[in-house]
């Protein structure tokens, strides 16, 4: 390849722009061995970030966060498109490639509150802003009187609407809030088995069209497999529990030697039943334990997790 400018395309939010900077000096330390010239990167706007007072869900659902960033790549306007993979669906989008993955940053969720105090210290009552349902069974399992409210936003929008004493605390993933240097903010780590994350989390994703073979050879030798790995894991289970932004599932996926463990749990639409399962298999049957652990836990729901 010859004198090729790559366009990578990422969402306007200040998080965004910080991921497609860590995609583009990946791909710059490679490109020397496929004689690529330029890496710019171009900021586009999508529906996720213009309405900020409802919940994805009711916003119109999957892809909110992707959609606007796809269309521009199938209309080669862009060459990559670089997303926080949590924010994909788990089915890719006709004529589209996602099977690049930067090393995955921390998983873990924390929680920013008043006064620095942990979860347990919270007084009785507290509110806590989530726009997530997962987030808010998976908090009400450890504190029940706790009281979720809605919140939408950038990571610093939520950090000013806490401070502006709208909520207790907020639970936000500490990859978001280290990539922004706002770690001096987090009152309280989880570990990935207090609160599973969701699938995907901390990861950043590299997409690109399906028929751009230069590129897809390029994004192959920047592509993580051990996160590779764990991805193909995690997001099978939501391809079989066939779920959307409204259902409450955490799945995480760690490797230890040869082996990938993946825990996931699944609660009912209305929070009240939980199903957890953690399981192992040998790494190079990541795919394979995906599905596995997602037909267990669509059996134990009984669809309950669904409308
Ligand atoms: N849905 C919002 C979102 N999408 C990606 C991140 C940052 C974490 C990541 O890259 O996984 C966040 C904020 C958060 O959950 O704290």
């Amino acid at each position: 390849m010859k004198n090729r400018k790559i366009i990578i395309g990422s969402r306007r939010s200040k998080l965004a722009m910080i991921y497609a900077e860590k995609a583009r000096e990946k791909i710059l330390s490679y490109v020397k061995n496929f004689g690529i010239d330029e890496v710019a990167i171009k900021e586009i706007e999508t529906k996720g970030d213009q309405v900020l007072d409802q919940r994805l869900s009711e916003v119109g659902g999957k892809g909110l966060f992707s959609k606007n960033i796809e269309v521009e790549l199938l209309d080669n306007k862009i060459d990559i498109a670089v997303h926080a993979l949590k924010d994909m669906p788990s089915e890719e989008t006709e004529g589209l490639l996602t099977s690049c993955f930067l090393e995955r940053n921390d998983p873990r969720e924390t929680l920013i509150s008043k006064n620095h105090k942990q979860l347990k210290d919270l007084s009785p009552n507290s509110i806590i802003g989530t726009s997530s349902f997962r987030r808010e069974f998976q908090i009400k399992k450890m504190r029940d009187d706790l009281d979720c409210k809605l919140i939408r936003g950038n990571v610093d929008t939520r950090i000013k609407k806490l401070n502006e004493n709208f909520y207790d605390g907020i639970i936000l993933s500490y990859a978001g809030i280290n990539s922004l240097g706002l770690n001096q903010n987090i009152s309280q780590i989880f570990s990935t088995s207090e609160i599973i994350p969701c699938a995907g989390q901390g990861v950043i994703a590299l997409q690109c069209r399906d028929n751009d073979k230069e590129l897809i050879e390029i994004l192959k030798s920047v592509n993580h497999q051990l996160t590779h790995n764990c991805i193909k894991a995690e997001r099978n289970v939501l391809k079989i529990l066939e779920g959307d932004c409204e259902t409450a599932v955490g799945v995480f996926a760690s490797i230890s030697g040869f082996k990938i463990n993946l825990e996931a749990e699944l609660f009912s639409l209305d929070g009240s039943k939980r199903f957890h399962l953690k399981l192992s298999e040998n790494i190079n049957k990541a795919n394979e334990l995906g599905i596995e652990v997602g037909k267990a836990l669509k059996k134990l729901s009984n669809n309950s997790h669904k409308k």
